[in-house]
């Protein structure tokens, strides 16, 4: 093509007038200065070019020169995959003595007992799992050799996949003297492969599966509790599968069930108390009096009345420091954990509803709008329609009947957007149906008017 551009193997039309002076974007070797020229190629004109190119550049030196960070000392102690040594696990010490009773064979080179955890999201289950694991390949007798890999079954979840990623985590190359591919083996090959490296490494190996549940079938379990048995391999093999389904176990496969022979141990959430204790105990991410006093409680609080989800306490202290951090504030108030509970609930919230359809989006506009503009909160069918209607109207959207529409409202109820009862108005009204927004109707509204086929909605009608 004369213009340099040239059409790709999928047919999209590529640029490729740069190709031949400059290293293909993506290469590491990429230095700043290259990166400069290829902005200087491009469509800035040239007497505003330097300013502008030493203009980003600046806005980059200056976020990366920032080194003292007034807010953070150690934010590491806030992300999720930290494992807390043992003195900052609060209130699973229970857990913790069971799954060690458990696993307590291991140590001495027998075969550890197969357990199923489970409990809501965010109570410890992974970490207390892990913990207890690392423990046990800590105080293996000198001449029992553990190994313990943890195994997210929600990203590996088929049997290939799971073989795959087991088979490289537990191999180590200098000794075995094989590789393993990550791809490309039959499913039998990374048995083998498995095997192999289990019997040349180790006397005894913990597996977590966690998120167990997601597996697309028992095979897997199937496999590693027949391993032995099966003469695959004299290494002994223990399984730790993690769920948040209590109802899991019981679909097992029945020969599954009888070669695993689980124990079971279930997680509780946790209060608000130890929800507090376990951000106390990590409130040295900060630095020193920078979170004022009521900043954990209040986190602790939130995360309690959201089914006591450790993960989800700490999201919030974490992000409440961003917050600050972005807005240079000296400390982090209660004002930021508010603001940062109220993001991550936006953020949650988007997600859920970017992903429905236009009508739906309609409709849950025309009741946020209501919303907004009343005392109350609870709204019959009918005027929601006529809300509706105006919308579709005034964006040039088709409108669906009524019926169509009631469809609608209860999909949104479904999906926990809307929550909607039935009132009974007496012998002149009937049976009315009352729609309410399960989320802050500011939040919907802001959401929704963030898309681009809801930019031309007039004014009078977003305020009427
Ligand atoms: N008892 C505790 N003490 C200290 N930190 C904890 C405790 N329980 C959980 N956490 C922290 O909370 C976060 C979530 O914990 P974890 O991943 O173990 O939960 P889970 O029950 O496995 O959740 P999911 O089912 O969603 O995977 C982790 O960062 C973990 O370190």
């Amino acid at each position: 093509m004369e213009d340099g551009s040239s059409e790709d193997e999928d047919g999209s039309s590529v640029d490729r007038s740069e190709s031949a002076d400059h290293p293909t974007t993506g290469s590491t070797d990429q230095s700043a200065s290259e990166l400069t020229d290829r902005a200087e190629d491009q469509s800035v004109p040239e007497n505003q070019r330097g300013s502008r190119d030493e203009e980003q550049i600046n806005i980059a030196q200056e976020i990366f020169s920032q080194q003292e960070d007034p807010i953070f000392a150690n934010k590491s102690l806030l992300e999720i995959s930290h494992i807390p040594s043992f003195d900052r696990i609060v209130g699973r010490d229970e857990e913790i003595r069971k799954l060690s009773e458990e696993l307590r064979g291991a140590v001495q080179g027998y075969s550890p007992e197969n357990v199923i955890i489970y409990g809501k999201t965010g109570t410890g289950k992974s970490l207390v799992s892990k913990y207890v694991s690392s423990q046990a390949v800590n105080n293996a007798h000198e001449d029992v050799e553990i190994g313990f890999q943890y195994l997210d079954c929600s990203t590996d979840n088929t049997e290939t996949q799971a073989a795959s990623t087991l088979a490289r985590s537990f191999n180590d190359s200098l000794q075995t003297g094989f590789e393993i591919p990550e791809r490309g083996l039959s499913t039998a090959a990374y048995y083998k492969r498995l095997w192999r490296t289990l019997e040349s490494l180790y006397d005894v190996v913990i597996i977590i599966l966690d998120e167990a549940d997601m597996m697309a079938d028992d095979d897997l379990l199937m496999k590693l509790s027949r391993a032995g048995e099966s003469g695959n391999t004299d290494c002994r093999i223990g399984v730790i599968a993690i769920s948040n389904k209590i109802e899991w176990a019981d679909d097992l496969n029945e020969r599954v069930k009888s070669s695993l022979q689980p124990k079971e141990l279930s997680f509780h959430p946790y209060d608000a108390e130890q929800l507090e204790e376990i951000l106390q105990h990590r409130r040295d991410a900060f630095k020193p009096n920078v979170l004022e006093e009521g900043v954990i409680p209040l986190c602790a609080a939130y995360a309690a009345s959201d089914f006591g989800d450790a993960r989800k306490a700490i999201d919030i202290l974490r992000h409440a420091g961003n917050i600050a951090y972005e807005r240079n504030a000296d400390h982090v108030t209660e004002q930021h954990v508010k603001d940062a509970r109220t993001k991550a609930e936006k953020d949650r919230f988007r997600e859920l509803i970017e992903g429905i359809p236009q009508q739906a989006k309609a409709s849950l506009l025309a009741l946020a709008i209501l919303s907004l503009n009343s005392e109350q909160e609870e709204f019959p069918t009918q005027l929601v329609y006529r809300q509706y209607q105006n919308i579709c109207d005034n964006i040039g959207q088709d409108v669906r009947s009524e019926r169509r529409f009631r469809d609608i409202l209860k999909e949104l109820a479904f999906l926990g957007i809307v929550d909607n009862r039935k009132e009974n108005l007496g012998r002149s009204g009937g049976i009315t149906l009352l729609n309410r927004l399960v989320e802050e109707p500011e939040i919907v509204y802001e959401i929704i008017r963030d898309d681009t086929r809801f930019e031309s909605l007039t004014d009078h009608l977003s305020n009427s």
